[in-house]
């Protein structure tokens, strides 16, 4: 399934947030956001999300304008949100469950590829960060929904965990390709998983720079070696530097 969004503008009060946005995510494709704090890239997900609604623009699933819409997409966010009264099990099927009858079967499936198996009947206080993560995004998957939304989804692990779970979910994209809009801080991040960059202004955020990022798939941590690699990433530091320094 596609995203398209065209001229979205959205202020809260007198604060103009999203300035004549206008971007795409093709079907199977994983796109990256990056862009100064503050500048209304979580903004953009609650309305993509329809929990808030755009003053101008559309936001088209498959062509279809669906402002407004809530159900339609999976979202993960950047602090994992399981209910702490629930198993492993039963936070993953949460989102299914609230749609048809869940797909235990399939649950199970992911929960083992994510190294979780023998964490099903576990409580999330049993879990590490990077677990959560993952039982997370195995929610996500599991809602059925052909986009996914994943803002800032590691943000908050170590570098070695981070460098697995990435690892992780190239993986399972390759296996599934879902079209994905990733929002992100890091230019590594956004470099090693996405086929695109869009690169966001400072508030109110505009477009400022589309990167396709060249790099072949499947992709694995030497890349992040390469000249090609730290060529673009200076390319971009210097488009991020020029909006928080201006
Ligand atoms: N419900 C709201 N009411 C009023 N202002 C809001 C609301 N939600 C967000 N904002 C404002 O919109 C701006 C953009 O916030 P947003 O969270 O979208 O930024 P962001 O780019 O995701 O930031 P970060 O990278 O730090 O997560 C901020 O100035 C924020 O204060």
């Amino acid at each position: 399934m596609s995203l398209a969004i065209h001229q979205l503008h959205k202020s809260f009060g007198e604060r103009p947030v999203l300035e004549d946005i206008n971007l795409q995510v093709e079907n199977g494709e994983f796109v990256a956001i990056l862009g100064p704090s503050g500048s209304g890239k979580s903004t953009l997900f609650q309305l993509i999300g329809g929990l808030v609604l755009p003053e101008s623009g559309t936001i088209e699933l498959n062509g279809e304008a669906v402002n407004g819409k809530k159900g339609l997409i999976g979202y993960m966010p950047q602090t994992p949100s399981l209910f702490p009264w629930r198993t492993v099990l039963e936070n993953v099927v949460l989102a299914a469950e609230l749609k048809e009858k869940p797909d235990y079967q399939e649950a199970r499936r992911l929960l083992q590829k994510a190294g979780l198996a023998d964490y099903e009947n576990a409580y999330p206080n049993e879990l590490s960060g990077g677990m959560k993560q993952r039982v997370s995004f195995i929610r996500a998957l599991l809602s059925n929904q052909d986009v996914l939304c994943l803002d800032e989804p590691f943000s908050a692990l170590d570098e070695f965990t981070k460098l697995t779970m990435q690892k992780w979910l190239l993986s399972i994209w390759e296996a599934n390709r879902k079209s994905i809009l990733f929002i992100t801080h890091s230019i590594d991040e956004a470099l090693f998983l996405a086929d695109r960059v869009y690169i966001f202004s400072k508030r109110p955020a505009h477009i400022k720079a589309e990167i396709k990022v060249p790099f072949s798939r499947p992709r694995d941590e030497n890349l992040l070696e390469t000249t090609e690699f730290f060529q673009l990433k200076q390319q971009i530091f210097k488009y991020l530097k020029e909006e928080i320094s201006e």
